[in-house]
């Protein structure tokens, strides 16, 4: 049996242990205390609440972050200086460059392993094949809902409960995109990461009153040719924000634990 080690008691993290693929369990989450007793009673007293990863007795197999960017910069550098294997999410925490080199240089030193989720995206396996050849432009944008851009800074730059017609109220760099909206716009990070960096991709946040779906639309262009990539997801119902192929992507990398790395 592989043991996993959940960050978060979230929306996310509820819907992948839901789905956990036969063979793995969860043997540790890290959440902050008023969800313990929540965690005790969901998931038995077989599994440890904690409020640090160094508060585990024992190893997991795989330290699964469905947390938030906050939780990559106070617990993702104690984890990889472990050695163990890191699993984001929260990719947008990515987007500070002191953060992500002190994760890569515990990653080599101690042999761990920083893994960054496809999340709520696909194609990041061509996108990375594509800049091999290099790329010229990479333009990403996200269509959500009023509903799924609640409690974000969109709320100070559009009105949300009166907009009648789509609106696009951010352009600029992944960069800033993944750092001012962290809980909305880590896509945007994978994207960067994946294809020519977060300084370099062109990033479209956009809202739209006759939407129920989280749409992300990729356009990238290169040595390679061209692709146009949309995808129409569904968000979790207990959280519009979060897309249900974002959870279905950490559920994957879980199975990839008992299934060997064949199908990726
Ligand atoms: N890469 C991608 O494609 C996507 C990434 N995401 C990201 O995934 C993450 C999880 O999403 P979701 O589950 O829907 O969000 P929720 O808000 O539903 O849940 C997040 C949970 O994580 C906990 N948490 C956050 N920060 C910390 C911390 N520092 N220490 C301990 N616990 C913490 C919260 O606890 P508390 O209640 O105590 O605050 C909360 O229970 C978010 O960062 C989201 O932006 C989401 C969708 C797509
Ligand atoms: O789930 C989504 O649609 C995307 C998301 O929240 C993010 O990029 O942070």
């Amino acid at each position: 049996m592989k043991k996993i080690m959940m960050i978060g008691f979230g929306a996310m993290a509820k819907e992948v242990i839901k789905r956990l693929p036969e063979g793995v369990s969860v043997g540790w989450v890290v959440a902050r205390p008023p969800h313990h007793q929540d965690i005790q009673q969901t998931l038995g007293n077989e599994v440890q609440a904690i409020e640090h990863p160094s508060l585990a007795q024992g190893s997991p197999d795989l330290v699964l972050e469905c947390a938030s960017q906050k939780a990559v910069h106070e617990f993702g550098e104690w984890v990889l200086n472990r050695g163990w294997k890191l699993a984001l999410i929260s990719t947008g925490a990515l987007a500070d460059e002191s953060l992500f080199s002190r994760l890569q240089q515990a990653e080599r030193t101690h042999q761990g392993e920083l893994i960054v989720l496809s999340g709520a995206v696909a194609g990041m396996d061509g996108l990375a094949s594509a800049r091999e050849g290099g790329l010229d432009s990479v333009t990403y944008t996200s269509n959500k809902s009023p509903a799924s851009w609640r409690g974000s800074p969109a709320e100070k730059l559009v009105d949300l409960n009166n907009i009648t017609q789509p609106v696009v109220f951010f352009e600029g760099s992944a960069r800033d995109a993944a750092q001012q909206f962290p809980a909305n716009a880590n896509v945007a990070a994978t994207v960067a990461l994946m294809g020519i960096g977060m300084d370099n991709t062109t990033v479209k946040l956009r809202v739209d009153p006759n939407t129920s779906r989280n749409t992300h639309t990729i356009h990238a262009a290169g040595t390679f040719g061209e692709f146009h990539i949309e995808l129409n997801g569904n968000p979790l119902p207990t959280n519009p924000k979060t897309s249900t192929l974002a959870a279905l992507s950490a559920v994957q990398a879980c199975r990839r634990l008992v299934d060997g790395g064949l199908v990726a």
